[in-house]
């Protein structure tokens, strides 16, 4: 497993080691050892599955503590830009965001910490996303960022005027209104 860690605290970029031969390949797609070597002590209770049309933004989406989830995510086919937006006040990357591109051939995954927004945009004709969380669904304490905020200035690797966004998304308030309870954390 090759972990990278990003400029963000606790956010990891993890590329799984893929056993490759004329069957095809095999790969332990999650290890909770490799997480506990991250200093990541957490149980994922929920597995979540989407498939999306190119074009598609789902997000900025987070939940709010107690609920607040940590996220596992990665790509089970064609292409995602994926985004985080730390929501933690203590942190020194508050209110930045970053992209990565997770997609089946790069078989990367993201780890992303309570704290933080989520979204992506879909860059294949189709993607299937499956994500880990270390909380159940809330609807109650369900919050988000309007992924086209514009002082946020998200770059979704599509033509804006193409996206397709679901009328709650477009709804969403910008990161200076948004919903934070996010206790500082101390890091
Ligand atoms: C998140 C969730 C949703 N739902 C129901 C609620 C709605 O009736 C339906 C679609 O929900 P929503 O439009 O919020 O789905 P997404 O836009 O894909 O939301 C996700 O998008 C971004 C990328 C995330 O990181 C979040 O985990 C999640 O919010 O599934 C459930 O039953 N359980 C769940 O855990």
């Amino acid at each position: 497993m090759n972990i990278t860690k990003t400029h963000m605290e606790g956010l990891f970029i993890l590329e799984p080691q893929v056993f490759e031969d004329d069957r095809g390949y095999f790969m332990e797609s999650y290890n909770a050892k490799t997480l506990k070597a991250l200093g990541v002590d957490t149980q994922f209770i929920q597995d979540n599955q989407s498939k999306s049309t190119y074009g598609v933004i789902r997000g900025l989406h987070y939940q709010k503590e107690p609920y607040a989830q940590t996220k596992l995510v990665r790509v089970l086919q064609g292409e995602i830009f994926d985004v985080t937006l730390d929501l933690r006040k203590s942190s020194k990357t508050y209110g930045q965001w970053i992209g990565v591109k997770l997609s089946e051939e790069n078989k990367r995954q993201l780890l992303v910490p309570k704290g933080f927004a989520h979204g992506f945009s879909v860059l294949s004709e189709q993607a299937t996303i499956l994500y880990k969380t270390d909380n159940y669904y809330y609807p109650d304490y369900d919050r988000g960022i309007a992924y086209n905020d514009p002082e946020l200035n998200i770059d979704w690797q599509i033509k804006q005027d193409i996206a397709i966004v679901s009328d709650k998304d477009k709804k969403l308030p910008h990161f200076k209104n948004a919903d934070l309870n996010f206790n500082p954390i101390t890091l």
